[in-house]
């Protein structure tokens, strides 16, 4: 296994993937992969249902159509959707016996199930897999020769040949992610709690947008663009995936129930009319009715404890940034100068967004430096006449 650097952050990093490698599925996934594996040289065979998806997989560049001249592949890629994986990797380990088979599916524990039911000896071949690098677009015209970059990479190989397992690691190193070896059923429980439980979460506070009038969605913010970034993936995709994994999703989605349920109780005593029956019976003459303050709380500060173990964004540790806000005219060239004169105070920005408001003629730049560098970064722009929003 290769051990220094990627090729895809070092050119001058050994790239230890045989091709060819053949890629079944050009979606986002697959033509992702097989841009980032042509990059670094490594023959790429492309093959899809769909000859407009592969058609485009090929003129952005990814491979070549494989076609049945085409040399034998060493590896093969199942970037399929999870519901028809395992009978591609099934048919791929049929038609390629020299070949390692593996797949990129979010769900693991079925896929290996039903692969390992039906593959008999072929299965030492088949080694599951799953990066976890996406996004809410499918398709190849949303491919990113870096997806994979800097992101976990789980490897599921109970009973495949640690051969190749190896092969399957070193795909993994070699577009730029980190191998992480887990047992089919724990990778489904913890997918379930980081990206597919969170999706449904996501689909769940843009669905209440669909009625909302547009005078009230004006006033949204970057709080809900955040949490509805993923509200926009494919909900065919993403039907496969939560049905590919329904016990620990159901599992989890009954503690969130009881979570909500909790809330409800709590806050609802705090709608009661002051001064109606109910209210009075509730006890809360005077003050806040009891129950309500206590259930948000209880479930921000939960909220504020689970948010600060997420890792950041390529492992580790989490760090806290801290913004700094900045109004940015809604004129051409503003934004660069607002760059420049952060470089010229010599401050690194580790992460940039950017908030519009329906009819407002200025945007707000949100700049995220270590908590060290806010004030002098503060000061700076101030000196430069930017209008800092006091944090
Ligand atoms: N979208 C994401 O963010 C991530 C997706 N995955 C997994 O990667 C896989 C692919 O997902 P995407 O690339 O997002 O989907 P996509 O919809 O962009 O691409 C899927 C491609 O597979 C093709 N296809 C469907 N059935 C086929 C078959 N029987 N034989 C050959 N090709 C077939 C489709 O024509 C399509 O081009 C899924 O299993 C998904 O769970 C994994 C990590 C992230
Ligand atoms: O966009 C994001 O934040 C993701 O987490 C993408 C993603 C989607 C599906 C997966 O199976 C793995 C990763």
């Amino acid at each position: 296994m290769s051990t220094g650097p990627s090729p895809r952050t070092n050119p001058h990093a050994v790239v230890s993937t045989e091709g060819p490698v053949l890629i079944v599925g050009t979606g986002l996934l697959g033509t992702s992969l097989a841009l980032a594996l042509s990059a670094v040289g490594v023959e790429v065979q492309l093959e899809d249902t769909s000859p407009t998806s592969l058609a485009l997989a090929r003129d952005m560049g990814a491979g070549t159509v494989r076609e049945a001249s085409s040399p034998e592949p060493r590896l093969v890629i199942v970037a399929t959707p999870p519901d028809v994986a395992a009978a591609v990797v099934l048919r791929e380990l049929q038609a390629h016996p020299q070949a390692v088979v593996t797949d990129v599916a979010s769900v693991k524990d079925r896929v290996r199930a039903e692969v390992l039911a039906h593959a008999g000896e072929h299965a030492r071949r088949y080694v599951g897999s799953h990066p976890m690098a996406g996004r809410e677009r499918s398709g190849a015209a949303a491919a990113d020769s870096d997806l994979f970059v800097g992101r976990p990479w789980i490897i599921v190989a109970d009973g495949a040949d640690p051969a190749d397992e190896l092969v399957v690691r070193n795909l993994a190193v070699d577009v730029g992610a980190t191998p992480v070896r887990m047992g089919s059923a724990d990778h489904d429980a913890a997918v379930a709690a980081v990206s597919h439980v969170p999706q449904l979460m996501s689909s769940l506070l843009a669905a209440r947008l669909e009625d909302l009038p547009e005078s009230a969605l004006a006033l949204a913010g970057q709080g809900l663009r955040d949490t509805t970034r993923i509200a926009a993936s494919d909900p065919r995709l993403w039907a496969a995936i939560l049905v590919g994994n329904a016990g620990p999703v159901a599992g989890l989605l009954r503690e969130v129930r009881a979570d909500l349920d909790a809330l409800i109780d709590g806050i609802e005593q705090a709608a009661l009319e002051p001064g109606s029956e109910q209210y009075a019976a509730s006890g809360g003459v005077e003050t806040i009715a009891p129950g309500a303050v206590g259930a948000v709380v209880d479930v921000m500060a939960r909220g504020n404890t689970g948010r600060s173990r997420i890792p950041g964004k390529h492992g580790g540790p989490p760090r806290r940034y801290t913004e700094v806000q900045v109004l940015v005219p809604d004129v051409a060239g503003s934004l660069g100068r607002l760059f420049s004169d952060v470089g010229e105070a010599g401050i690194n920005i580790e992460d940039f967004s950017m908030e519009h408001s329906a009819g407002q003629s200025v945007g707000v730049a949100m700049l995220s430096v270590v908590p060290a560098a806010a004030a002098g970064l503060e000061e700076a722009l101030d000196a430069r006449g930017w209008r800092v929003i006091p944090g």
